[in-house]
């Protein structure tokens, strides 16, 4: 039997439908989903449906597109308990309605959770590729991250095919044989989630302003998700600038943007010259297009990108993330509101720290000084202290600079009053006076920190 037709032979062997293949989930069995668009969509909607017959079926999922049907099925049950790694805005609202939990881990260490021997079981993992390619590999497509370390991990492998996924080229990772597989499930082929770009505010400009004026030519950058990290990436498009490279998690439109008007050809990079490396991609159809066979660009494992030494290893690293509230010691606050659960930790400690630790490095955290919240207040994001319940993002060791609509201050090195000062200099003006006070009740105010030096600061 020649390769092609005994690959073919174990294909239709493996093809079911998802109603048949999750009939292979037992009460009281650990289930894992894909990343992102890997995330399956007619097998979460088979396993959901036999909420009736399972019970202590605990799901894990990495930002699910859309609501996971297995988180709401249960109806307090004990059939299914749905946690995540990573809050999509369905998991957000899931966990608002207590059908969903977070699962705290560093990006990086993804793969070794599932690598690491009885850490974490797989009994079964359900995702989606592309269709079986003629050497008979299935393609991660935009969802590389810890899927290959879940998968090697996993007791029972069930693929959902789909083929609006593009063919990401690797990297490490991004990859599974039909030898490995044990069910096979063709889809609708539904097309895959794309998102518009995030519209560009007159704050976000102002921001990203101060934060292009750090980046030289041949830097090295990774933009993080959300209206900021886009703003950078427009205004880097419409600079100068030269020769930048990618080593990024999250592949986004802005760097099909940077591409395109020629600021992007990676040819300084010292490791993975030539090639954009990531490990998943969110974005346009044309950004999907874009990376579909491309081999300038690379899907790496998140072992690969998020290492602290392979961050490092390019000189001249620029990372720039999101946050929702930095308070007075210099915390970073990126994922929670008090109780409220909003994403993850994510790689953002990851690169802000391979960042500061490339050579000509910098990490920039950035965010609006206020925000209204649902109620119509407007709050301070530079607090005094997290509200209980605010996560701990990055340490006060950890982050570097701060930037908002205001300017632009570097932590490192800075003690605690020279931080307050510092971050109160950016913070709006209709919130530093009481920033100055809850510092002096705090302690971390001395007499020279005056008024006048935090307006002249500013
Ligand atoms: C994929 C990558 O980012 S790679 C980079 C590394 N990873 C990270 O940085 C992970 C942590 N960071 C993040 O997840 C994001 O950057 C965020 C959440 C900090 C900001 O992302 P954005 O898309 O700009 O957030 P957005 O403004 O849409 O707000 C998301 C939610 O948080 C809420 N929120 C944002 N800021 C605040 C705040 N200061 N107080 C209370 N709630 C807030 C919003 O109301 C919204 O909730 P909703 O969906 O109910 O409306
Ligand atoms: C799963 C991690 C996504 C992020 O870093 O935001």
């Amino acid at each position: 039997m020649n390769f092609s037709s005994k690959i073919s032979r174990e294909y239709q062997s493996k093809l079911t439908n998802a109603e048949n293949a999750v009939q292979v989930v037992k009460s009281g069995d650990w289930v894992d989903y894909g990343a992102f668009a890997t995330n399956p969509d007619l097998l979460d909607a088979a396993l959901a449906k036999r909420v009736d017959e399972l019970q202590d079926v605990k799901v894990r999922s990495v930002t699910f597109p859309g609501k996971a049907k297995v988180a709401t099925a249960d109806k307090g049950q004990g059939s299914f308990i749905y946690n995540n790694w990573h809050f999509s805005s369905g998991d957000r609202i899931n966990h608002d309605n207590g059908n969903g939990y977070y699962i705290p881990f560093v990006y990086n260490e993804g793969p070794s959770h599932y690598e690491e021997e009885g850490t974490l079981r797989t009994d079964v993992c359900m995702m989606r590729t592309t269709p079986m390619d003629a050497f008979g590999n299935f393609n991660f497509g935009v969802g590389n991250s810890f899927q290959r370390a879940i998968l090697e991990n996993a007791k029972t492998i069930i693929i959902e095919t789909n083929n609006t996924l593009p063919q990401c080229l690797g990297g490490t990772g991004e990859s599974i044989h039909i030898s490995e597989v044990d069910y096979v499930v063709e889809s609708d082929n539904k097309p895959i989630l794309t998102l518009g770009a995030p519209p560009i505010t007159e704050i976000d400009e102002k921001i990203a302003n101060y934060i292009v004026s750090e980046i030289r030519d041949g830097a090295c950058i990774q933009l993080g998700i959300g209206g900021l990290p886009n703003a950078v990436g427009n205004l880097i498009s419409q600079s100068d600038l030269k020769d930048l490279g990618v080593h990024t998690e999250m592949l986004a439109d802005s760097y099909l943007q940077m591409f395109k008007t020629g600021r992007i050809t990676n040819l300084k990079k010292t490791l993975d010259p030539g090639r954009m490396v990531y490990t998943f991609a969110l974005g346009s159809q044309d950004l999907y297009d874009f990376i579909d066979n491309n081999p300038k660009c690379a899907s790496y494992s998140v072992g690969y990108t998020n290492n602290l030494a392979n961050i490092s290893a390019n000189d001249n690293v620029v990372s720039i993330n999101n946050a929702i509230e930095v308070d007075l010691y210099g915390q970073v606050s990126s994922e929670s509101s008090g109780f409220r659960h909003i994403t993850g930790t994510g790689g953002q400690f990851d690169f802000a720290y391979g960042a500061y630790h490339s050579k000509g490095g910098k990490s920039f955290i950035c965010l609006s000084s206020t925000v209204t919240g649902k109620d119509g207040v407007v709050k301070s994001r530079i607090r005094p202290i997290f509200d209980p319940g605010s996560i701990v993002t990055l340490p006060r060791t950890i982050t570097q600079y701060v930037v908002t609509e205001y300017g632009k201050v570097n932590l490192k090195g800075k003690s605690t009053w020279e931080r307050a000062e510092a971050l109160i200099s950016i913070a709006h003006p209709d919130f530093r006076d009481e920033l100055i006070r809850e510092a002096q009740d705090m302690k971390i105010w001395v007499n020279r920190n005056r008024k006048d030096c935090i307006n002249a600061a500013a």
